[in-house]
């Protein structure tokens, strides 16, 4: 008895030990073929394209960011300038990261222009942002050989340029500006000379954008202001699961997205489903509204108001506008509308409350030019006020908002980038943060004065009010934003890219940010809080999506006498 239990006993010690070694077998195992491919998919991207220098990682992306402690995006960026400082005289780099490699164009205006203007649709977005079609292909996502897409980008365009749409940016946003700094006293108190210390702006413009893109693109009032801390907080919250979960869709396995009961990918879920239902519910209020006798044809109609009618004049079904397909544009303005605006104020207001000097210039001007923040005049905002232009657009410059315009070669031919041919399917991206670095020399060498002398080279229409594109889509003219405009020949950088599949809300983002700059300087001496210097000096910026700060900056605001 006692036999037969000590040789089972050996027997199954035996199999234990077998299954453990043959597992640590199976997973070294694993290992090994697994390196093996990599190293296969490795050399076979660098033997395609060895001709084109630049950057080269055996790691992949996700593993060469993690080693230089950098977010992911934001490593992408470091890596695409270095190779550039690497290759002096090259317009053309790589960054080869394990088996995926990027082609990177930028230093070159000509060839940036070609390639964004020129050829939109042959090298073109292609299926590369599809993940932020949340809800179905939307203007942003939609490859530009998609009717979709110009389909959209038609009836969007007039809410984001012309006059009366661009006036009415400016009111809601001053009725906004002033809103903000009551609920500032609310929350953060004031002195009895008004002043308001320490508000966290990194947080707080996000509320500001938010409100603004959502009454003058939906005629839709989120009432950040109305209500106080929490309500704001937990909206911030939603927002935040919903675009960082946005995020992580692009690296991390779909089913996780669907299935996974826990953490980001729970909350991405209800984040997601919330935005439907509150947008499914604002689209049948203003149907209710349209449908009703009450409905006030306004001449600044919002872009829900235009979608709507223009489904309901399809003739086709096909032409009509699905649910899905509302909720796609409703979801991409709003995506795209106001963390960007938000990011760049947040520097801009930095950069002012740092550099005290600079800061009593800008607000020579503005006195010069107004008495009391009531004068504040559309005029001054897109016409007057060159200094703070020229601040305005380097700190889009040093602070490059959006690094890099990811596109696709199409075609089944390929195509030739600078004389060298690439296959179809290679990721070809215009490196705004390379472009911005080499286009005044010295990124970090900071200098609001810098587009001081820089007359815009448009040339039609540049007085008139019509914005429009001449025949290879690049838009032209000034309109109504007169001055207050980026012209990439005469000032050499592209914040919000150009040609057909440039930024749609680039003269809304530039009056808002311009016209909020104003109010506060008239009324308020921006300072970094005393005691915090170093610590806000120390604050790390990084790219998330757009360029970002780990830890907020905090200003006061103190009442000008
Ligand atoms: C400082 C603020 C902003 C910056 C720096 C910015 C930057 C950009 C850039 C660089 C692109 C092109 C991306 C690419 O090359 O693929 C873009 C596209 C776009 N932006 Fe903005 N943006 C800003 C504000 C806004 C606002 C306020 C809106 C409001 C609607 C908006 C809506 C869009 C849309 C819909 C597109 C896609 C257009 C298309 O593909 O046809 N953006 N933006």
């Amino acid at each position: 008895m006692e036999t037969t239990s000590t040789v089972v006993s050996s027997l199954s010690s035996g199999w234990f030990q077998l299954s453990i070694w043959n597992l640590l077998m199976v997973i070294v195992g694993l290992f090994a073929l697994l390196l093996i491919l990599h190293t296969i998919s490795f050399l076979k991207t660098y033997i395609k394209f060895k001709d084109t220098p630049g950057y080269v990682s055996f790691l992949p992306a996700v593993l060469d960011a993690l080693v230089k402690k950098r977010i992911y995006v934001h490593n992408q960026y470091e890596c695409t300038l270095e190779a550039f400082k690497k290759n002096p005289n090259a317009k053309v780099v790589k960054v080869q990261m394990g088996g995926s490699c990027q082609i990177l164009v930028a230093r070159d205006q000509a060839l940036i222009k070609e390639i964004l203007v020129k050829k939109y649709k042959t090298i073109s977005k292609g299926e590369s942002l599809a993940p932020v079609g949340l809800f179905g292909p939307n203007m942003f996502s939609a490859d530009s050989s998609n009717p979709l897409w110009k389909k959209h980008r038609t009836m969007a365009n007039p809410i984001f340029s012309s006059s009366s749409h661009l006036k009415n940016v400016f009111r809601v946003t001053l009725e906004e500006t002033k809103k903000m700094l009551n609920f500032w006293k609310s929350i953060y108190g004031s002195e009895t000379d008004g002043s308001i210390r320490k508000v966290n702006v990194t947080n707080e413009f996000k509320s500001i954008t938010l409100n603004v893109i959502n009454r003058v693109a939906f005629d839709y009032d989120v009432g950040i202001f109305d209500n106080g801390a929490k309500y704001r907080d937990e909206l911030h919250d939603w927002v935040t699961d919903l675009l960082t979960g946005l995020i992580y869709t692009f690296v991390m396995p779909k089913f996780l997205f669907e299935y996974a009961p826990f953490g980001i990918f729970k909350r991405f879920r209800d984040a997601k489903e919330r935005f439907k239902v509150a947008t499914l519910t604002m689209i049948d209020k203003k149907q209710k509204e349209m449908d009703s006798n009450e409905f006030i044809q306004k001449d600044d109609e919002d872009l829900l108001t235009l979608l709507l009618k223009s489904s309901a004049a399809a003739s086709s079904e096909d032409e009509k506008l699905s649910r899905d397909e509302l909720l796609s544009a409703i979801f991409i303005v709003f995506f795209a509308g106001f963390e960007t605006s938000s990011a760049s104020l947040n520097f801009m207001l930095r950069m002012l409350a740092k550099n005290q000097q600079f800061q009593d210039e800008v607000v020579r001007e503005i006195d010069q030019e107004i008495k009391h923040a009531d004068d504040i005049s559309f005029e001054l905002i897109t016409n007057k006020l060159p200094l703070l232009t020229s601040f305005i657009k380097e700190v889009l410059r040093t602070k490059t908002p959006v690094g890099g315009g990811a596109r696709v070669i199409n075609s089944k031919k390929g195509d030739f980038i600078n004389g060298v041919h690439y296959p179809q399917g290679t990721s070809v991206t215009i490196s705004y943060f390379s472009q911005h670095y080499y286009a005044k020399e010295g990124h970090d060498d900071f200098d609001p004065y810098r587009f001081m002398d820089k007359k815009s080279t448009s040339t039609a229409a540049a007085t008139s009010d019509e914005v429009g594109e001449n025949e290879t889509g690049e838009t032209y003219g000034k309109g109504p934003m007169g001055e207050l405009n980026i012209d990439f020949g005469s000032d050499g950088i592209l914040p919000f890219s150009i040609g057909p599949r440039d930024c749609i809300g680039k003269r809304m983002a530039l009056l808002e940010m311009k016209l909020i700059l104003v109010f506060l300087l008239k009324n308020y001496r921006l300072k970094v809080p005393k005691g915090l210097e170093e610590a806000q000096d120390a604050v790390p910026e990084t790219y998330i999506v757009t360029r970002t700060v780990f830890e907020p900056y905090l200003i006061d605001f103190e009442t000008r006498q």
